[in-house]
């Protein structure tokens, strides 16, 4: 099967320092794969390689295309935008900076927003949008170009339980036509909705369905903590030698 997102070798320095080394990940349409690390491990930088924003020192990076869902705060809330042209601006590479939207590409806004149950909100300005809402949003702005895998950097920070369970269903509904790789700090929502777990610290530590990554080690390593850490006992794992 072709992958949606293969990562080979990938080897990648920022500010001159090494980020990423010997990232070997493959992604198919089908899985749901969080991606989990502490902070600083290269989770936003790997999903930037992904995209080609980010030179590669080593390695390839092949992908059909992808789509990216950044943090929340990294978006211009306060634009005098509606939720439609916001999903529109997602298409500004292929409309074209100084161009008007065509037809076609207003019905692939709609339709991704109708994707993420936000139809009825279309014209609604997006600095009037809950938390929630405009995390849906941004998946729409990423879905409009229909891409075979969908990056989504920490989706659920500053989110309440039910905005994050309506998130999860969704990305649950989206992963069953493509690949769906999420970067997320919560370890245990991830064990218990994602198909598969990638743990990684500059480089993949391990990769496996959450029911097999079951050896505390392999956690005390990613996150550098000791035996009896909080984060194993979260996880249900046993407190490592
Ligand atoms: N533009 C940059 N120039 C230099 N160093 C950078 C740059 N962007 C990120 N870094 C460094 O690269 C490392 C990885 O950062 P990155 O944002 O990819 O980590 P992350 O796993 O997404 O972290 P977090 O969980 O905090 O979002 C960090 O040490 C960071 O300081």
């Amino acid at each position: 099967m072709t992958a949606a997102l293969e990562m080979t070798g990938v080897c990648a320095d920022l500010g001159g320092r090494p980020v990423l080394r010997d990232i070997d990940l493959r992604v198919e349409a089908g899985e749901f794969a969080a991606l989990l690390g502490p902070n600083g491990a290269g989770k936003t930088t790997l999903m930037r390689a992904a995209l080609g924003l980010v030179p590669l020192r080593a390695g390839t990076v092949t992908t059909t295309g992808a789509g990216y869902v950044p943090q929340r705060h990294e978006f211009t809330w306060d634009f005098p935008a509606s939720v439609e042209e916001a999903v529109l601006s997602g298409l500004v590479r292929r409309i074209g900076l100084f161009r008007r939207p065509r037809v076609e590409h207003w019905r692939a806004a709609w339709d991704a927003l109708d994707r993420v149950h936000l139809a009825d909100l279309r014209k609604r300005p997006v600095g009037e949008l809950s938390g929630g809402q405009r995390q849906r949003v941004l998946v729409a702005r990423a879905l409009v170009l229909s891409p075979p895998v969908l990056l989504l950097d920490e989706p659920f920070t500053g989110l309440d339980m039910p905005a994050q369970e309506t998130l999860t269903d969704l990305f649950r509904g989206i992963a069953t036509e493509r690949a769906v790789l999420m970067a997320t700090h919560d370890l245990a929502a991830a064990a218990y909705t994602c198909d598969r777990l990638v743990l990684l610290n500059r480089t993949v530590i391990a990769d496996g369905r959450p029911g097999a990554l079951d050896d505390p080690a392999i956690w005390m390593k990613t996150f550098d903590v000791g035996p009896g850490s909080h984060l194993l006992k979260a996880l249900s794992l046993p407190a490592g030698a």
